[in-house]
């Protein structure tokens, strides 16, 4: 049996934008661009493979570090692949994680080494033929389904027309923006970004999401908006209602504090993000479900680790999103196919992107009947575009924004926006 190396000659990091919708959450509203980085790996016999990550200018820098770092590694080697980014890191820490200050505390070396993770695997399953879930262990289900993501939305962004989404800041308006969604997509299952209005109008507007769709699963997410006291207030009132409720309060103590006196299961995206959470998560007994991401779990990989200490402990797991684009929805669903034990709806932002905006050809990602199906070509199953990634580069250095900033953006149209927390 021969053992041949497949090494590294060069890493290209591309920041790019693409038009994001006015989209409303507790620190703030989307800017008209999300912010997103490609890096292609390209090795010396000529195979490349691609990852996707944020955007703003820390992580970017960090990203370059690191990318300088890899050159003549052997892309089947994750180990060395942890050992150069922390290396090329050296101990710069914290900040910088592209999500508007909503999942702080996540692994600096992890979210780094992410995008490189999956470029690395996209290569070998390229150069073994297989889909990239094959190499995760294999796919347990062929296609993945994911939910239908509602926010709050201005009818757009201001001093500009309204967009086609038009707004939604009541529950009339959510309700049309899920038929809407369920009917392009055929989604089964619907989260709502809260922490927006008071408690009473989210309330009110799940309980007219249940009116209207009877029987799909709702889930509601204020982003730790809210205190212990009132989180318990949402729970009792949603009691029966929600699949789950994530992120309702502030920390494994707060979260904690709340799971001991509801039924209702508690996710987090916020509390639980890296592998020194889990064991206070644990004893605390603070959440029921761990909503992964591989772009700050440290790729696809150390995702399947994450699902095995879940499945010891017990922890139920589904995946969280942020604003992304075609590679990520890519690594995604070839993770979310190998992974057993995710078996709730994973989370997207794709219909808040342009159909037209994408670094990736689309056609692999067509959704149908609320799933993807899991691509089957070799590697991440996804060709880069290079004329689309050139025009959303352009688009990146034209629009002038660097970093995520809900919160700047919000206090441009209203100066006393609040950042107290808990809001309510
Ligand atoms: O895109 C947003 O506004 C979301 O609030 C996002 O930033 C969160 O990270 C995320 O979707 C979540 O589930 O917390
Ligand atoms: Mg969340």
């Amino acid at each position: 049996m021969v053992r041949t190396s497949e090494r590294i000659a060069a890493v290209t990091v591309t920041p790019v934008a693409f038009r994001d919708y006015p989209l409303l959450n507790t620190v703030g509203v989307h800017e008209p661009y999300a912010l997103r980085t490609i890096v292609e790996i390209t090795t010396e016999s000529g195979v490349s493979g691609l990852g996707e990550t944020y955007g703003g200018t820390v992580h970017l820098e960090r990203l370059r570090r690191a990318a300088d770092a890899l050159t003549g590694m052997d892309v089947w080697s994750l180990n060395d692949l942890i050992a150069r980014t922390s290396r090329a890191l050296g101990g710069d820490t914290g900040g910088g994680d592209g999500m508007s200050g909503m999942v702080t505390g996540s692994s600096t070396v992890d979210r780094v080494m992410s995008p490189f993770d999956v470029a690395c695997l996209d290569i070998q399953g390229k150069l073994v033929g297989r889909p990239v879930s094959d190499l995760l262990g294999g796919a347990v289900r062929d296609s993945v389904p994911y939910s239908a993501y509602l926010f709050y939305k201005w009818a757009g962004h201001p001093g500009q027309e309204d967009d086609d989404w038009g707004p939604a800041l009541d529950p009339a308006g959510l309700v049309e923006q899920a038929r809407r969604m369920i009917g392009t997509y055929g989604f089964t299952s619907i989260k709502l970004k809260g922490g927006v209005f008071p408690p009473d109008e989210e309330i009110a507007a799940i309980r007219a999401l249940r009116e209207a769709f009877p029987e799909l699963p709702l889930r509601l997410d204020p982003n730790a908006a809210w205190s212990t006291e009132t989180s318990l207030r949402v729970a009792r009132e949603l009691d029966g209602v929600l699949q789950y409720l994530e992120d309702p309060t502030e920390g494994i103590g707060g979260m904690a504090a709340v799971a001991r006196s509801t039924s209702t299961p508690l996710a987090t995206n916020m509390c639980v993000v890296s592998f020194d959470d889990l064991a206070p998560a644990v004893s605390e007994g603070a959440v029921g479900i761990v909503l992964s991401d591989h772009h700050f779990w440290g790729g696809l990989r150390r995702c399947g680790q994450l699902a095995a200490i879940c499945e010891t402990f017990g922890l139920g797991l589904s995946m969280h999103s942020n604003s992304h684009l075609g590679v990520s929805l890519a690594a995604m669903t070839h993770l979310a196919a190998a992974t057993p034990r995710l078996t709730y709806a994973c989370d997207t932002h794709w219909p808040w992107k342009r159909p037209d905006e994408d670094v990736v050809d689309p056609a692999p990602l067509r959704f149908s009947e609320g799933r993807l199906a899991v691509p089957t070509a070799p590697g991440l199953g996804v060709e880069l575009d290079r004329d689309a990634l050139a025009r959303l580069h352009r688009q990146y250095l034209d629009c002038g924004l660097r970093d995520r900033d809900d919160t700047g953006y919000m206090r441009r149209f209203e100066p006393s926006f609040p950042t107290e927390t808990p809001r309510w």
